[in-house]
C-alpha cells in the first residue's frame, strides 16, 4: 500500500492515500511527530474504506515511543505509556506488531497487539561471534533472554541490576572466566547499564564482551561503551549508525 506524506512548515503532517486495498504502515514509532504520521495514514485509508469492510490495516511499530514509561513512577506524574497507547487505540488497527516491546505492558495496554521477536537479530550476533554465554542485565530481561538460550543451545548467565540514585548495582549469578559473553537486552539509552556489567564481566575474567541490543538510542555514553564492549550487535530500529564499533541489522529503510 502507497501513501504519502507532506510535512507543513508549522509541523503539521498530512497523507495521501495513493492505492486501494489493505493497509501496511511499517514506521520506527519513536517520535510523537511519527504516532501523527500514523493517525493521518490511518485516518485518509477509514475516509477511502468505509464501505469496503474486507480490507484490513496492519501496523508495525519498530521502537515505540514511551515504552519504558509502562508504569505511573510517582505520584502526580502523568502515565505516558497508556496516553501513547490511548492514542493508537483510537486509529483502530486491526492488528499492530512491536518490535521487542520493553516489557508486556505495551501488548496489555495497545489492542490487537503483539510482540514482533528479536530472536533472528540475536542469533545472528550469536553467530557472528561463535556460541558465546549469553548474559541478562536485569530482571526484566531474563524471561525473553532465557527462550532465546534455550532455542540457541547457549549457556545464560544471569545478572541482577539495581539503581541506587540512576546508578546501576550489579551481581553476576554465574561463571564467566574465560569465555565470550553477549549482553543481550531491549535498549541502550544512556549505557550505563552495559558500560557496569561488562566491567564487571571482565573483572570476573571474561574474555570478550560484546552488547546486543534491540534499540540502539544511545542517547548519550556512547563513547563510554567502547571502553568495556568489544563490539555491539543492534537493529536500525531507533536510527541509523555509522560507526565500526556498531553492527546494524536493517528493520526498517
Ligand atoms: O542504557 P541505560 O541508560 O543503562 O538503560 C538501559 C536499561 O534501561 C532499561 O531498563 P530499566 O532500567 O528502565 O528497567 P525497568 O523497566 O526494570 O525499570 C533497559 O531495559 C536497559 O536494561
Amino acid at each position: 500500500m502507497q501513501y504519502d506524506i507532506k510535512k507543513f512548515k508549522d509541523g503539521q503532517v498530512a497523507a495521501k492515500i495513493l492505492e486501494e486495498g489493505d493497509l501496511q504502515v511499517h514506521i520506527r514509532g519513536n517520535s510523537y511527530e511519527d504516532l501523527f504520521t500514523i493517525a493521518a495514514i490511518k485516518e485518509a485509508w477509514d475516509a477511502e474504506n468505509t464501505k469496503s469492510k474486507m480490507n484490513t490495516a496492519s501496523l508495525t511499530i519498530y521502537c515505540l515511543i514511551g515504552q519504558r514509561s509502562d508504569r505511573r513512577f510517582n505520584p502526580k506524574e502523568s502515565f505516558d505509556l497508556k496516553i501513547i497507547a490511548h492514542f493508537i487505540n483510537a486509529m483502530r488497527f486491526d492488528t499492530v506488531q512491536i518490535l521487542h516491546p520493553h516489557s508486556a505492558i505495551s501488548l496489555a495496554l495497545i489492542e490487537n497487539a503483539k510482540a514482533l521477536p528479536h530472536f533472528p537479530y540475536v542469533k545472528k550476533a550469536f553467530d557472528a561471534i561463535g556460541n558465546p554465554v549469553l548474559v541478562s542485565p536485569d530482571a526484566g530481561a531474563y524471561k525473553t533472554t532465557h527462550e532465546i538460550a534455550e532455542k540457541l543451545n547457549a549457556d545464560l548467565v544471569p545478572s541482577n541490576k539495581v539503581r541506587v540514585k540512576g546508578a546501576p548495582q550489579i551481581s553476576i549469578q554465574g561463571d564467566v572466566k574465560g569465555k565470550d559473553c553477549l549482553i543481550v537486552d531491549d535498549l541502550a539509552d544512556g549505557g550505563r547499564t552495559f558500560t557496569f556489567l561488562a566491567a564487571e564481566l571482565k573483572a570476573q575474567g571474561a574474555a570478550k564482551v560484546f552488547l546486543y541490543v534491540t534499540h540502539a538510542q544511545f542517547n548519550y555514553g556512547f563513547e563510554e561503551l567502547k571502553e568495556s564492549i568489544d563490539h555491539i550487535y543492534c537493529t536500525n530500529s531507533f536510527k541509523d549508525i555509522e560507526d565500526g564499533f556498531v553492527t546494524q541489522f536493517t528493520v526498517i529503510k
